[in-house]
């Protein structure tokens, strides 16, 4: 992560409520890095690319990122004994388009200039999965944040730094610039991926969470 955050440094962690070893479901440097500054022990075991589709032109957003989270989640899950997985999904979403992570530069700039000047929102779903109880839990958190309108200059500096890949929206948070900011549900930690205040809310409640989705499902 280029910028080091401010809330790296008190990042909230939790125990694992089953005590299984926690697997990252994921591949991204952000999510790993944020678990390892707030202090948990885990391992990598990323999703399949073939985790992160599907499209329904009636979903929400938020239904978007939760389904590809537990899609990720799912991946995983059939591939470890007794452990604990976690699995997260980002997007962006400026006026009415979903913008999930640039297929290359030009798609990069479509997604810095939408954004320019604008309010958006960054939604992150996340799943949590026991394999030795079959238990999980999915949520979604949402932050609203404005970029400050950006010149044609600014936008080539940043798309030659390529610090656009593999984020969503084109555009990373972290990345020591100050044209964006965060307006409503100031979580650092969601926006670039993982929203540790949430996750640590999950795992502090996991079970009556689960049994929740459970009755639900009946
Ligand atoms: C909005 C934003 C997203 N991001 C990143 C977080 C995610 O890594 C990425 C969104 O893509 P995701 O598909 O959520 O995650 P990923 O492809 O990196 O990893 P995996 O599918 O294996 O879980 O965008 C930032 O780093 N900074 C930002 O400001």
């Amino acid at each position: 992560m280029s910028k080091p955050l401010p809330l790296m440094n008190g990042l909230p962690r939790t125990k694992i409520p089953t005590g299984e070893p926690l697997v990252l479901a994921s591949g991204s440097p952000r999510r790993a890095e944020l678990l390892k500054a707030a202090g948990y022990e885990f391992e990598v075991c990323p999703a399949a690319d073939s985790a992160e589709c599907g499209v329904d032109y009636k979903e929400t957003v938020t239904e978007m990122v939760a389904r590809l989270a537990f899609q990720k989640a799912v991946d995983v899950v059939r591939r470890r004994k007794r452990s604990f997985i976690l699995a997260a999904d980002t997007l962006a979403a400026c006026g009415g388009k979903i913008l999930g992570k640039p297929a290359d530069r030009d798609d990069a700039e479509s997604m810095l200039r939408l954004l320019s000047g604008q309010k958006h929102d960054v939604f992150t779903g996340v799943c949590v999965w026991s394999t030795g109880t079959n238990q999980c839990y999915f949520d979604v958190v949402q932050s609203r944040l404005e970029m400050s309108p950006l010149s044609d200059e600014a936008i080539g500096e940043y798309l030659d730094s390529g610090k656009w890949e593999g984020k969503a929206g084109g555009f990373g948070y972290q990345d020591g610039n100050d044209w964006i900011q965060i307006v409503e549900n100031d979580s650092e930690s969601n926006v670039v991926g993982l929203p540790m205040e949430r996750l640590a809310e999950i795992l502090e409640n996991f079970s009556s969470l689960a049994d929740k989705v459970q009755k639900e499902v009946r």
